[in-house]
């Protein structure tokens, strides 16, 4: 049986950008899906536009940007796997309104961000990068002067969540005292608190280290103001997002001795791709550690990325389960042997449902099995019903006013 939007599993496309592990690539293949083309850099807007014109499935990383314009020109993309944790690199209402669900690996990574915001602390207070980059100029910088143990020191971690809590843990063990700053009252771990603001994290910790998304609320969070609260001396580790902290301001207050030194790894403008130069005011200060977006990038968390997302792009594209898309009303579904299911992404107002439900009491359709969900913008109907019943189905339901898109599934 065929329909217009119904493929052999060979037809499928899969687009995999940026170098994504090849545990991702065995997973598609194991699972049926063979027609999968790796790029290992990010593709410009207007190179992408033509290659994810034919393309169901698009895998990315964190610089690949899928604006409303990639969305109008994929018009077979049906579902995205983000292999990170952030997802603002893609404009999630441009996906959902076209029924375009997205997924994202939300706990692989968080270990490796944690392990290195751990290990740039213990560096930057023994004053490591600047002793480190003298000696390779020949220099002997050998003192005790503002060099610190970790031990006893205060970790301020803003945004408490899977990177915030891991690290919290790591840091107690050894022997700091952890407080933390987010916007939801959440349980501490261990023998963290939670500060009574952003002003009160930033004036008892001797680090800071910045644990947010990239949202509007959090955009240039840690500016001037925010770097003068700091107490003298401390230390500022960023590894979320490059919007989230005023680099100008950073290096005035790293030049003025205000801070001891900072670990950076995101900034506001990152280069393209590992040819580009990279630009920033911060180069040739010896007690930074600058760092080209690797708070991620290790091989086990790579690995674990490509299991994770791609298992969820296989298990949407063979049975529809949304579970865990960050963008979509989440369904978990059975198998469905024995019947074709039909996935219908609509606008949710009122009427579809019956519109929809209309189309099998007219046309004598028996529904085995329908799920639904909505969030305020669109539902999301799984219907399971008579394999020979499933093309009349799909075409009647693709008229329904209010349909963004219909397709069967075998
Ligand atoms: N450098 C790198 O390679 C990597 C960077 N990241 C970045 O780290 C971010 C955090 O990751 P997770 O911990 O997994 O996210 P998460 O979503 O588990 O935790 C974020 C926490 O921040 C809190 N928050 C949100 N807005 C806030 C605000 N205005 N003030 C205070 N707290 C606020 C949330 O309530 C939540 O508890 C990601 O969104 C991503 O941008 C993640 C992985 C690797
Ligand atoms: O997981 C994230 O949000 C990251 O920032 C990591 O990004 P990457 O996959 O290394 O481009």
């Amino acid at each position: 049986m065929t329909s217009k939007t119904s493929l052999d599993k060979s037809k499928i496309k899969f687009l995999l950008l940026e170098g994504i592990h090849p545990s991702a690539l065995q997973v598609l293949q194991r699972a049926g899906y063979t027609n999968v083309e790796t790029v290992s850099g990010a593709l410009d807007a207007e190179a992408l536009q033509q290659k994810i014109a034919d393309v169901h499935f698009v895998g990315i990383r964190s610089r690949t940007q899928l604006t409303e314009a990639i969305f109008q020109a994929a018009p077979k993309l049906v579902g995205v796997g983000c292999f990170c944790i952030g997802t603002n690199q893609v404009d999630l209402n441009a996906a959902r309104e076209r029924g375009v669900v997205v997924f994202n690996a939300p706990y692989s990574n968080t270990r490796s961000v944690a392990e290195l915001v751990l290990g740039e602390a213990i560096l930057l207070l023994r004053g490591i990068p600047a002793k480190n980059a003298a000696a390779h100029r020949g220099g002997w910088l050998k003192t005790a002067d503002n060099a610190f143990e970790i031990r006893g020191k205060t970790l301020g971690i803003v945004g408490y969540g899977s990177i915030g809590t891991q690290l919290s843990v790591l840091a107690e063990s050894l022997g700091m005292q952890v407080v933390f700053h987010d916007v939801v009252t959440k349980l501490p771990l261990g023998n963290a608190r939670q500060a009574a603001s952003l002003q009160e994290l930033l004036s008892v910790s001797d680090i800071v280290s910045l644990h947010v998304p990239e949202l509007p609320s959090t955009h240039g969070m840690v500016g001037a103001a925010q770097i003068a609260a700091m107490k003298q001396g401390s230390i500022l580790i960023n590894a979320s997002r490059g919007t989230v902290v005023d680099i100008d301001a950073l290096a005035s207050a790293l030049t003025a001795g205000q801070l001891l030194g900072a670990a950076i790894d995101v900034f506001p403008v990152e280069p393209k791709s590992n040819k580009d130069e990279f630009q920033s005011v911060l180069r040739g200060m010896d007690n930074v550690i600058l760092t080209p977006h690797i708070g991620g990038s290790t091989m086990e968390a790579q690995a674990n990325i490509g299991l994770e997302v791609a298992e969820k792009l296989v298990k949407y594209s063979d049975n529809g389960t949304t579970t865990s898309a960050v963008n979509f009303p989440e369904v978990a579904l059975p198998e469905h042997p024995g019947h074709n299911r039909i996935l219908h992404v609509h606008q949710n107002r009122p009427g579809v449902l019956m519109a929809i439900n209309q189309v099998f009491a007219d046309n004598g359709i028996n529904v085995a099995g329908q799920y639904l969900r909505t969030d305020e913008k669109v539902g999301y109907v799984v219907i399971d019903v008579d394999t020979q019943s499933s093309a009349l189905a799909l075409e009647k339901l693709s008229q329904i006013a209010g349909t963004i898109r219909c397709r069967v599934l075998f």
